[in-house]
């Protein structure tokens, strides 16, 4: 439903560039990448607040490169809900109203029953709690009746229990009503609720575009697997043409003739065990610390100069007996083994 080709929008003192994806209709994409990257330029110039200098923007197969946004089927909501604050929350619906631009979409009743804020209507923004604010952003934006939606993370300002209960509005609202959805986040843990598929921007551009699942276990360089808590990355040896990782032979699948190779492993996918494990990667080493990160212990084992880290829950920790200072072994499957290029 939306194919986004080769774009490039340059601003003052910074230039996305180079991105291309597309968008399936009733899809819930996901756009993740650290602070600066592009993120919110990029669902602006789908609003069309910005042009590109290149490339084109089609929606449903219709050229909107150069439309305006108003006359666009989409809407964008912010982090900080952007409510009109000296009108009521009726008025601030009714007014997105005005930008309909199809007949069929949501009734006014439906609208307000399907997020409940029947009994809202009558208050002013600065009344409302943060929740209530961000129901209230999503009711205005779906007034408009979009064919797209735009948020840029909608759950960042809320507490924890209520991004929950919103997250899961903006799920049903995408399952039922059959909506697009492309929503910036900054939390790994949305990423796997609610994305089909992720983006991941670095410096402007497109540095990976695959499911969750590819994007956290297969990140496509050094920089993605930082960035998205590859946690072990490990320089490979090299010797007579052959892979070694801490003395353990690597095979890798394609041919990397020379240049310096890492493994990458997520913690979540380390084991620590008192009793010698049966995996193809797993050395003898000794746990060095051993931190509550509320819930998840986070272990950190040496092999020899290297440090593995690995993400336990505090249950394992007792039932292992592990105690820093402890001799272990330490190890991961094959197939949660990564190889990434420096
Ligand atoms: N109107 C503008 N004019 C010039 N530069 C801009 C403009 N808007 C954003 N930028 C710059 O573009 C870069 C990308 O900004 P953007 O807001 O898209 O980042 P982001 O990935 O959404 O970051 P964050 O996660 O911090 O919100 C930043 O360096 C920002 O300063």
């Amino acid at each position: 439903m939306l194919e986004v080709s080769n774009l490039e929008v340059r601003l003052s003192s910074f230039t996305l560039r180079e991105i291309s994806f597309t968008v399936g209709k009733g899809e819930f994409f996901l756009i993740l990448g650290p602070s600066g990257a592009g993120k919110t330029v990029l669902l602006e110039t789908l609003a069309g607040i910005y042009y590109p200098r290149q490339g084109k923007i089609l929606l449903e197969e219709k050229d909107i490169t150069f439309v305006p946004p108003e006359k666009r089927p989409i809407s964008i909501v912010y982090q900080d809900y952007a409510l009109f604050p000296h009108l009521t929350v009726e008025e601030n619906i009714r007014y997105a109203l005005h930008f309909r631009q199809q007949k069929a979409g949501l009734s006014w009743r439906k609208l307000v029953d399907f997020l409940g804020i029947g009994h809202l209507l009558p208050r002013y923004p600065d009344t409302l709690s943060g929740g209530e604010k961000q129901r209230v952003a999503l009711a205005r934006a779906l007034a408009a009746s979009p064919r797209l939606l735009l948020l840029d993370e909608p759950l960042s300002a809320l507490d924890p229990s209520l991004r929950g209960e919103v997250g899961r509005e903006l799920k049903r609202l995408n399952r039922e009503l059959g909506l697009t959805v492309i929503m910036v986040t900054h939390d790994f843990s949305e990423v796997f609720s609610y994305g089909e598929r992720v983006a991941v921007l670095f410096g402007g551009r497109l540095a990976q575009l695959g499911t969750p699942g590819e994007v956290f276990r297969r990140p496509a360089s050094l920089e993605v697997a930082k960035f998205v808590g590859m946690e072990n990355l490990i320089p490979l040896e090299r010797e007579e043409g052959s892979w070694f990782l801490l003395g353990r032979h690597v095979n890798p699948a394609q041919n990397y003739p020379e240049g310096k190779l890492f493994a990458g492993v997520r913690p979540e996918d380390v084991r620590v065990s008192r009793l010698p494990l049966s995996l193809p990667y797993s050395w003898e080493g000794e746990v060095e610390s051993l931190v509550n990160t509320g819930g998840i212990f986070k272990v950190e084992v040496k092999v020899g100069a290297t440090r593995l880290t690995a993400y336990l829950t505090g249950h394992q920790i007792m039932e292992e007996g592990l105690r820093v200072g402890e001799r272990v072994y330490v190890g991961f499957a094959a197939e949660y083994l990564c190889l990434l290029k420096a």
